[in-house]
C-alpha cells in the first residue's frame, strides 16, 4: 500500500492520517518514516528493548513498541508552540537496538555504540526505553558528541543515584551515580524533578546532594507550580548542552500505571507537558523516555502519556532548529486564549526568553 506521507521543506513526515487510517499498518513513532526511508535525519527516534536492570516489576523491554502504538493519534502541528516539528526537521524512526538481555555489561556497550553510530552524522537522539539502566550509555554518547560534560534534567519519582543492588553497579536505580563518577555530567547543572516516595535512608539524599544534584520534588511542583519550576531550572541550566531523561514513573500512577516501580503522589501529565514547554529555547541535545511497562498499563494511559512527552521533546528540538525566536509572540493556542494574562503570567514569558 502506498504510504501517502505529509512532506514539507524537503522533509518526509508522518503518514497522512486523513488518507490512510491511523490504525492501519505497522507502527513507527508518530507514523514517521523509518530511518532507512530518508537520506538523513535531524532527530532519530530509537527504541531500546531492555529491562534486565529492573529491581521490581519487569516489562519495560516492551515499552518502545507500546509507545509507538500509542502514538498513532499524534497530529503534525503542535499548537502549544506554533510549531510543526516534522516540517522543521527530518525526524525518523530507527527501530530497536538489538541488546543482549542476559549480559548487562554487553548491553550497555551495545547501546553506547549504537547511540554513537546513530549520531555520527549529526542527528540528535530521542530514545524510547527500556528501563533506566539505558540512560548511562546514552549519556556517555551524548557527552562524547557534546565534547564534554553535559547538563541533565531527570524527571523521575526516584533519585536513581543509588550505589549497587545485589552488588550490581549497573541497574535502573544507579545510572546517575555512575554518570557522575564517570565525569560525563556537568555537576553545576543537574537536577531531579518530581522526586518523591520513601528512601532507604537519609544517606541517599546526602550522597545525591554531594554529587551535585538539585531536587524539585513532586510536592514542590504542586506548591510552586509549573512557572516557578521552569524558572528555577532555566536559571540553573542556562544554555548548556542539556540531556533530558524522563522516567515515566515521574507521573502519578493515575497518569502512568504502566510502569515497574510506581510511587503515589506524582505530578500530572499536564504538569509534565507544560514544564517541557517552558524549556523553549534551551539547548536540548538528547533525550529519553523510559520505564514504560505495557503489561501494567490500562487503556494505553501510560503509552499515550509517554508518546506526548516524546512529542514535546521532539518539538523542543525542532523549534531550536529554525532560526528566529518566537518568544513572546502570541501564536497557536496563545493567540486565541481567553484571559491569557491570568493563565500564564508575564513571568512565564520572561522565564522562557533567552
Ligand atoms: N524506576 C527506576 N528507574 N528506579 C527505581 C529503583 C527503585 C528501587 O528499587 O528502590
Ligand atoms: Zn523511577
Ligand atoms: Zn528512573
Amino acid at each position: 500500500m502506498e504510504e501517502l506521507r505529509i512532506e514539507a521543506n524537503g522533509n518526509l513526515g508522518p503518514i497522512d492520517s486523513s488518507r490512510i487510517p491511523r490504525y492501519a499498518g505497522a507502527a513507527t513513532y508518530a507514523r514517521l518514516p523509518r530511518l532507512d526511508q530518508v537520506a538523513k535525519a535531524d532527530v532519530t527516534v530509537v527504541g531500546v528493548p531492555f529491562d534486565s536492570g529492573v529491581s521490581y516489576r519487569p516489562g519495560a523491554r516492551f515499552g518502545a513498541n507500546h509507545v509507538r502504538e500509542a502514538s498513532r493519534l499524534l497530529r503534525p502541528y503542535n499548537p502549544a508552540w506554533d510549531v510543526s516539528p516534522f516540517e522543521n526537521i527530518q525526524v525518523a524512526d530507527a527501530g530497536d537496538m538489538a541488546v543482549n538481555p542476559f549480559n548487562i555489561n554487553e548491553a550497555i556497550e551495545t547501546i553506547q555504540q549504537n547511540a554513537l553510530d546513530l549520531t555520527a552524522a549529526g542527528s540528535k537522539l530521542l530514545t524510547l526505553g527500556g528501563d533506566h539502566t539505558i540512560a548511562l550509555p546514552l549519556l556517555r554518547a551524548a557527552a562524547e558528541r557534546a565534547g564534554g560534560p553535559i547538563a541533565m534534567l531527570h524527571f523521575d519519582a526516584h533519585l536513581d543515584t543509588w550505589d549497587t543492588y545485589f552488588g550490581a553497579a549497573y541497574t535502573h536505580g544507579t545510572p546517575f551515580r555512575r554518570a557522575v563518577e564517570e565525569g560525563i555530567l556537568d555537576t553545576e547543572a543537574i537536577s531531579h524533578i518530581g522526586t518523591r516516595g520513601p528512601l532507604y535512608g537519609k544517606k541517599d539524599l546526602d550522597d545525591d546532594h554531594r554529587f551535585g544534584f538539585g531536587i524539585v520534588t513532586s510536592a514542590d511542583v504542586y506548591y510552586q507550580g509549573v512557572l516557578e519550576t521552569v524558572a528555577k531550572v532555566r536559571d540553573r541550566i542556562g544554555n548548556r548542552p542539556l540531556y533530558i531523561s524522563v522516567d515515566i514513573d515521574v507521573l502519578d500512577p493515575a497518569h502512568a500505571p504502566g510502569t515497574g516501580t510506581p510511587e503515589a503522589g506524582g505530578i500530572t501529565s499536564r504538569e509534565l507537558l507544560e514544564i517541557i514547554r517552558g524549556f523553549r529555547g534551551m539547548n536540548l541535545v538528547g533525550a529519553d523516555v523510559v520505564e514504560v511497562s505495557p503489561a501494567y498499563d490500562h487503556a494505553e494511559i501510560t503509552g499515550v502519556a509517554a508518546s506526548h512527552v516524546a512529542y514535546e521533546l521532539v518539538t523542543l528540538m525542532a523549534d531550536n532548529a529554525v532560526p528566529g525566536s518566537r518568544f513572546g509572540k502570541e501564536t497557536g493556542y496563545q493567540a486565541q486564549a481567553i484571559g491569557q494574562e491570568a493563565r500564564r503570567p508575564a513571568g512565564f514569558a520572561a522565564a522562557t526568553k533567552e
